[in-house]
């Protein structure tokens, strides 16, 4: 033992094996030199392509490193990009940072275009949904991982709306109408909420079936989800998640409540379904027999996803979006008390010369306008964002645009443009989405010749003008834009039959504005339901200001190094940098837009 011990220690202090040692190490420094210098190099020749080929593009000249700082507040961010393309032309750049180019569109032709070429999404909206719901193949950033997802939701949405004329079923109106007469025996209610609960229940039984209606936890959970929503996005803005926040940690507490909840629905959705296939083999009431929602609920998916991520992004943004959607029809409908007779005309004129029992929409053409019309002027999602991460980008008009890049459609201005909507372009007018079904004859803007009645009309494709653009376009279009149109005009439909829409008399503010649903049936004439429109007050309490200057500088600090790091290091020509970030928020459907770092965060509008 002893002879081998002093074996060893000859070897060790050996001069050739020294030597060796010592060539090992220096080799070892030398790949190591080599690699990092090669990666680095690597990054400043993709930096130096970013800038050449992003000169290419109109834009204001940027002096400082960090981009274009001045890029005004929030709120005229959208109207600082409308203004420069009024001077730089329908497609313009603007450096957010040394990493991150954002281009803006404004051609409804090239925005097609770019929309079909350009299959994926800022990292930032995945992550919202990965932090609220865990991993799920749907809202990913990547085109190619969403896709699967995308096609088999298509799918059992189509066949949905094939299957039926209603996508929703009577038992979901019943309940909803339900809940507006209990409403009505209380007296008033929030314009804001009765939407909310509306698109809550078209969404629950879609997702969940007819059991959702009686699930006792149905309330809490539309509560849950909501607080959530609240804040997602500000949680996903921060570039490295923010695990020392306290308000982080009970964030994530609640969705996993969500969760718990979630998956509680879900077992009474497979529970009940068992006992239906039981009772009626034909039955196809909602959720567990689709292929889609099957693998969701029973968890039948892949490995790497969260069990029913899927469903809970899907409740978050269907929710969200629908309950903006259903709020802006109530407003239409209250300002125009001519329309809505003419659709409740329309409604009778149906009803009359069918043999159904459930509402013939797609015969109810100006109602279905007034839904488009509707969608049209929604003040959701200011920003239609999308991406190429691979890949550079070459536009109809010959121009290129350099992978990474962050692509923006200011859609909200766009959707109320004269030069694609005509002069009236800001006014709600229906009957541009309906023509005369005379052959050869315009599209109808005289509303004296409008009645439904008297004149026979064809409802316009709305995807036809490539400025309508509420549920997106192109490869990573909304799944469930049909559905949702379908199942609200069955709810206005049986909600105008039996209620009347008012404004209350000294309600003009638009915030104050009061809405009277009056009931149409002869025992309850006179009974009216207020209705609080859009106050904006959160459902989450609003939490205490406290003078955190000397955190958030440390916290600041921190995260400065981090960005130089990034910067320096890190920089893949993707818009992933985080000097400033603005992020559309369209698949939360509303209108807000969030930078991290450059602005303060209490400043993140919220719901
Ligand atoms: C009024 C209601 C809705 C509005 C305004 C709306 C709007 C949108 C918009 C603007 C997008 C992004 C499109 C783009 O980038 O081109 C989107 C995506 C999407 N929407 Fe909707 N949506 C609504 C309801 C729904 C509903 C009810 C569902 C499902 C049942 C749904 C499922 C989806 C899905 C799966 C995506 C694609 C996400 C992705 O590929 O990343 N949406 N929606």
């Amino acid at each position: 033992m002893n002879s081998i011990l002093k074996l060893v220690n000859d070897f060790i202090s050996s001069e050739s094996t020294r030597e060796y040692a010592k060539r090992e190490f220096n080799a070892i420094l030398w790949v190591a030199l080599i690699t990092i210098t090669s990666v680095l190099l690597d990054k400043v020749f993709k930096l130096f392509r970013l800038w050449s080929k992003a000169s290419k593009i109109p834009g204001p000249p940027c002096n400082s490193f960090f981009g274009h700082g001045n890029l005004g507040s929030r709120e005229n961010f959208i109207d600082l990009l409308w203004e420069s393309h009024d001077k730089y032309g329908s497609v313009f750049k603007l450096w957010l940072g040394p990493t991150q180019l954002l281009v803006s569109m404004k051609d409804p032709t090239l925005i097609k275009d770019m929309l079909l070429k350009a299959g994926d999404k800022l990292p930032c909206i995945g992550k919202a949904f990965r932090l609220a719901f865990g991993r799920s193949s749907l809202f990913f950033c990547s085109y190619d991982q969403a896709q699967r997802g995308r096609e088999s939701l298509a799918m059992e949405l189509d066949d949905k709306l094939l299957g039926k004329a209603n996508v929703i079923s009577k038992n979901v109106v019943n309940c909803i109408m339900e809940g507006v007469d209990a409403s009505m025996s209380i007296g008033s209610v929030d314009c804001k909420l009765i939407s909310q609960h509306m698109a809550f229940t078209i969404l629950g039984t879609l997702l969940f079936g007819d059991t959702f209606l009686a699930w006792s936890k149905a309330t809490f959970y539309e509560e849950l989800l909501m607080m959530i929503a609240k804040d997602a996005s500000f949680w996903a803005s921060y570039r490295f998640t923010p695990f020392w926040k306290r308000g982080f940690w009970r964030y994530q507490s609640l969705c996993m409540d969500l969760k718990c909840l979630t998956l509680d629905i879900a077992q009474q959705c497979g529970k009940n379904h068992k006992l239906s296939c039981h009772m009626d083999r034909n039955s196809h009431i909602g959720t567990a027999n689709d292929k889609f929602f099957s693998q969701e609920l029973g968890g039948d998916i892949n490995a790497r996803e969260e069990p029913c991520g899927n469903i809970m992004g899907l409740m978050f943004h269907g929710c969200i979006a629908t309950t903006n959607l259903i709020g802006s029809i109530l407003e239409r409908l209250v300002a125009d008390a001519e329309i809505q007779d003419k659709i409740y005309s329309e409604i009778m004129k149906v009803k009359q010369g069918s043999v159904r029992e459930d509402q013939d929409v797609e015969e109810m053409l100006l109602l279905l306008a007034t839904i488009y019309e509707s969608a049209r002027l929604l003040p959701a999602g200011p920003l239609l964002q999308r991406c190429s991460l691979q890949d550079d980008l070459i536009l109809k008009n010959g121009m290129l645009i350099p992978a990474g890049a962050l692509l923006v459609v200011p859609a909200q201005l766009l959707q109320m443009d004269g030069s694609s909507w005509g002069s009236d372009a800001s006014k709600f007018n229906p009957y541009r989405f309906l023509s005369k079904a005379v052959k050869g004859s315009d599209s109808v803007h005289d509303t004296s010749s409008t009645d439904p009645i008297q004149c026979s009309f064809v409802l316009n494709d709305p995807n036809d003008n490539a400025a309508f653009l509420p549920f997106g376009s192109g490869m990573r279009t909304c799944v469930g834009q049909k559905f949702v149109i379908r199942g609200v005009a069955t709810l206005f439909a049986s909600l105008l039959e039996h209620y009347e829409m008012l404004l209350q008399a000294k309600s003009c503010s638009r915030s104050m504005q009061m809405v009277c649903l009056i009931s149409k049936a002869p025992s309850s004439i006179g009974k009216w339901l207020k209705i609080n429109s859009w106050s904006g007050d959160s459902l989450c309490e609003k939490k205490p200001l406290k003078d955190e200057t000397g955190r958030l500088w440390c916290e600041y600090l921190f995260l400065l190094l981090l960005q130089l790091f990034n910067v320096f290091l890190t920089f893949d020509g993707k818009a992933s940098g985080f000097v400033l970030s603005f992020v559309s928020s369209e698949l939360m459907g509303s209108p807000f837009l969030f930078c991290s770092l450059a602005t303060k965060r209490e400043d993140v509008t919220r719901l």
